[in-house]
């Protein structure tokens, strides 16, 4: 619960004014006006019924009074919904910006320790509950103040009426204390079946192709209901129980009313208890009864936002509060600044050097283990091995995609310390075995955030040896793709990405089996180029390949089995 209350209390940082100011209406607004309005209901009746009964003017005065008073109170209203609806967004999109960057700031490859679904429900529900609790507190203190206000004002009149009033807060308390453990299971119940089933949506959109291939649709789709069925199971058993502890809440105040009521009856005849008393304790009992149902609603707050802040800490680890609440300027009203292209100043690559690196999959003893060898510069390396020896994985430790657990690596002799930040263009540029492509046109999945230049275009669409391709394309290089580059075959797409990376002018070029789906001619073509600008600009290769195109260029080759080098099938240059 700590948590919680860490995450209100910085959210209450974000804007102190307008909380506060808030707070303030919710109690002058709720209870003090509330008050007023008692007073006057209860002086109206007393005088009225009195033996000299009310003046014109007081008459007047006080209904007056009473249409003045609820109107004051729906101006305050106004304004506090003005002041907490624009902040209930801006704190979502606070939590919701901290959580997308805190996912973008991961190494590239870091699986993430949630499923896409149950990102995206924490996107969509979990970041709203602690500011929706929030807003509750105002409430529940200004109803508090009203009912404590109350509580004071009718035992001056009658205490053993006031206590009967006031019993059903204690029975309540009871009950909310007796409930509470099962809030947050049924909550959490609900949250991970729509985990599980919005995850199976995402896979059905992102695969649909699979699917289809593979007839699989019926399969999937019957998945699909089944898990709707389980996430509609919880909805609903969570809907009840917080609807039956509403209830059992709302009966203790019924069942409060009804014996009120019988001690007033019993009352107004022992002790000649006057009209205008009678209805200031039924214009009380309202506010009870609204105070104890805001507890209720308060205190399952309390759980659920637990639940949903646990939640969000298992995707944001150590730290998670702080992470989460961070604050700083979402450009709401004004133009953000405009994004500038960190370039980084030219890297001559003289000699790369890895040294017994080592990366393990957690949990597993899957990996490499003890890799060494160097790369001089405008050397050809390929990577080679059978399936599962650890090539992608030796590709994504060096790129620091994969944070290495032994070894170093140097960069003209320079130990690097942050692979993740160095091994970047313009120091290296890197072709994944399954690239992503972007709707848009080939144009922008080329340049992807680098400055237009047509001539560098040209360049890289030729080193990837696309130039037939889009010459068949009417609309040529500013050919659309459809969403995810769907559009394309998978050679294309290869080649696309390859463009991408020849684009980016690195010293290491690193591709990771991205000529798998090429034709033996294109292949071939593929090789040769990359090979002419290797020569020409010095550029350092590093290629994992299983096929004999690329080894014809080789003069180092890194034969891998079980994540170790076999030094039997590899040749090395120099001294590794
Ligand atoms: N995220 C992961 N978690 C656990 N183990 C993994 C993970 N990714 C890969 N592995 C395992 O690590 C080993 C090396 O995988 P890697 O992808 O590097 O092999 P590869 O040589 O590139 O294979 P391929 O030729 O099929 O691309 C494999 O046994 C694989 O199952």
């Amino acid at each position: 619960m700590r948590n919680v209350w860490t995450v209100l209390k910085n959210i209450f940082w974000y804007y102190p004014f307008h909380y506060s100011a808030v707070t303030v209406l919710r109690i002058v607004g709720f209870a003090g006006l509330g008050v007023l309005s008692g007073m006057l209901i209860k002086r109206f009746f007393d005088q009225a019924a009195s033996a000299s009964g009310l003046t014109e003017a007081q008459l007047y005065g006080i209904v007056a009074l009473l249409i003045v008073v609820p109107l004051v109170q729906a101006f305050a209203y106004s304004v506090d919904l003005a002041l907490s609806y624009g902040w209930t967004e801006i704190i979502r999109a606070v939590f919701r910006r901290n959580m997308y960057r805190h996912v973008l700031e991961q190494p590239g490859a870091a699986a993430l320790p949630v499923s896409h679904g149950t990102l995206m429900n924490m996107l969509r529900t979990d970041v709203a509950m602690p500011e929706s609790l929030m807003w509750q507190f105002p409430y529940l203190l200004g109803y508090s103040l009203f009912a404590l206000i109350g509580f004071v004002t009718l035992s001056l009149i009658d205490w053993t009426a006031t206590l009967a009033l006031f019993a059903p807060l204690l029975l309540a308390l009871l009950a909310v204390r007796l409930l509470k453990p099962r809030i947050a299971v049924y909550f959490e119940r609900q949250q991970s079946a729509t985990d599980l089933y919005l995850g199976q949506l995402t896979d059905i959109f992102r695969h649909h192709q699979a699917i289809r291939i593979n007839n699989a649709d019926g399969a999937l789709l019957d998945r699909l209901g089944k898990l709707g069925k389980e996430r509609a199971a919880a909805g609903k058993r969570n809907a009840v129980f917080t609807v039956v502890m509403e209830s059992v809440l709302d009966n203790i105040v019924n069942v409060g009313m009804a014996l009120f009521l019988l001690l007033i009856g019993y009352t107004m005849e022992q002790a000649g208890f006057t009209v205008g008393g009678f209805t200031l304790y039924v214009y009380f009992l309202g506010y009870v009864a609204q105070m104890i149902r805001l507890y209720g609603t308060v205190t399952s707050g309390l759980r659920t936002t637990e639940v949903s802040l646990g939640r969000i800490g298992r995707l944001l680890g150590d730290g998670s509060v702080q992470t989460l609440t961070r604050y700083d300027t979402l450009y709401l009203d004004r133009e953000p600044p405009v994004f500038q292209l960190q370039t980084l100043p030219p890297r001559r690559l003289d000699l790369v050097e890895v040294r017994r690196i080592g990366y393990s999959y957690p949990g597993t003893d899957q990996g490499i283990r003890d890799i060494t060898f160097r790369l001089p510069r405008g050397s050809f390396t390929v990577v080679t091995g059978p399936v599962g020896s650890g090539k992608t994985t030796l590709l994504r430790t060096m790129l620091g995609l994969l944070p290495k657990t032994a070894g170093e690596l140097s960069w003209n002799g320079e130990r690097i310390a942050d692979p993740a930040s160095f091994m970047v263009p313009s120091a290296a540029a890197y072709v994944p075995q399954m690239p992503a492509l972007f709707s848009g046109s080939v144009r922008d999945n080329i340049r992807l955030g680098y400055p237009d230049s047509d001539m560098r275009l040209d360049d890289a669409v030729r080193t990837a040896v696309l130039e037939d391709d889009l010459a068949r394309c009417p609309r040529g290089v500013d050919t659309l793709l459809g969403a995810s580059g769907l559009t394309l075959s998978g050679g294309q797409r290869q080649r696309v990405a390859i463009a991408r990376m020849a684009y980016r002018q690195a010293e290491l070029w690193v591709l990771d089996d991205s000529s798998s789906a090429l034709d033996a001619e294109t292949e071939n073509l593929l090789w040769e180029r990359i090979d002419a600008i290797r020569q020409a600009r010095g550029i350092t290769c590093l290629v994992v390949s299983a096929k004999p195109y690329a080894l014809r260029y080789a003069d180092q080759i890194i034969a891998l089995t079980g994540g170790r080098i076999d030094p039997a099938l590899s040749r090395f240059l120099g001294d590794a």
